[in-house]
């Protein structure tokens, strides 16, 4: 398994963002996206994950096998931690592992009302999501923001020793070092001529 990525261009607000992208990465390894903000990194993530389409070029992995995770948590407050994590089993057809508490750290949270957690116990539980329904290609935006060091590092060893040992890829944007092994890519070489209209794709406000 594999994500191959060829001559993809990515746009928002219907203007180009970043032009001819190409890599690749192989089952069990990363792909770290550097550049400063505003370069296209959330763009380029969420075309990869298929939210939002190219403008030109593909995007190869295996079907079904893909999963986006942003800034924003998506965690339903009035939900007790195991109930969330329940709910996500429940939708990906999947049993909930028991062994994700401990992997991210949610052992003594178990009962807590979602709402009620902390920036960045509830940053753990969004990641704990991944834990849960086990796709083998992970795109990440920004995964450790409201994380300390030491769950920045659980979060990397998760990924070390659940996901990459067992074959799984990621692409990940992030400012913080995570102390894993990673390709990286520049992005400032794929930036496409500043837009002078002043476009808005409405749908992601
Ligand atoms: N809804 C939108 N409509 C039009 N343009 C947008 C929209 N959202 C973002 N942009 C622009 O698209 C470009 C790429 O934004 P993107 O969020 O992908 O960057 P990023 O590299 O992820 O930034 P950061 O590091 O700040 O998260 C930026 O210039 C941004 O201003």
């Amino acid at each position: 398994m594999k994500l191959t990525v060829t001559n993809l261009t990515v746009a928002r607000g219907g203007a180009p963002v970043l032009l001819g992208v190409s890599f690749v990465v192989n089952a069990g390894s990363a792909l770290v996206l550097r550049g400063p903000n505003g370069i296209g990194k959330t763009t380029l993530l969420r075309t990869l994950a298929g939210l939002q389409p190219a403008l030109s070029g593909t995007v190869n992995f295996p079907e079904d096998a893909g999963a986006y995770a942003s800034h924003a948590d998506g965690i339903k407050s009035q939900l007790t931690v195991t109930e969330n994590l329940a709910f996500w089993a429940d939708v990906h057809g999947t049993k909930l592992p028991d062994t994700v508490f401990g992997a991210f750290e949610l052992d003594d949270l178990r009962t807590r009302l979602a709402g009620t957690l902390s920036a960045g116990q509830k940053r753990r539980l969004g990641l704990a999501r991944l834990g849960v329904i086990s796709r083998k290609v992970l795109f990440l935006d920004e995964p450790t923001v409201s994380l300390d060091g030491f769950s920045v590092k659980m979060f990397a060893n998760w990924l070390r020793d659940a996901h990459f040992a067992r074959g799984g890829i990621a692409v990940i944007a992030s400012h913080v070092d995570l102390g894993i092994e990673a390709a990286e890519l520049e992005l400032i070489p794929f930036k496409a001529a500043a837009d002078a209209g002043g476009g808005s794709d409405e749908v992601f406000l």
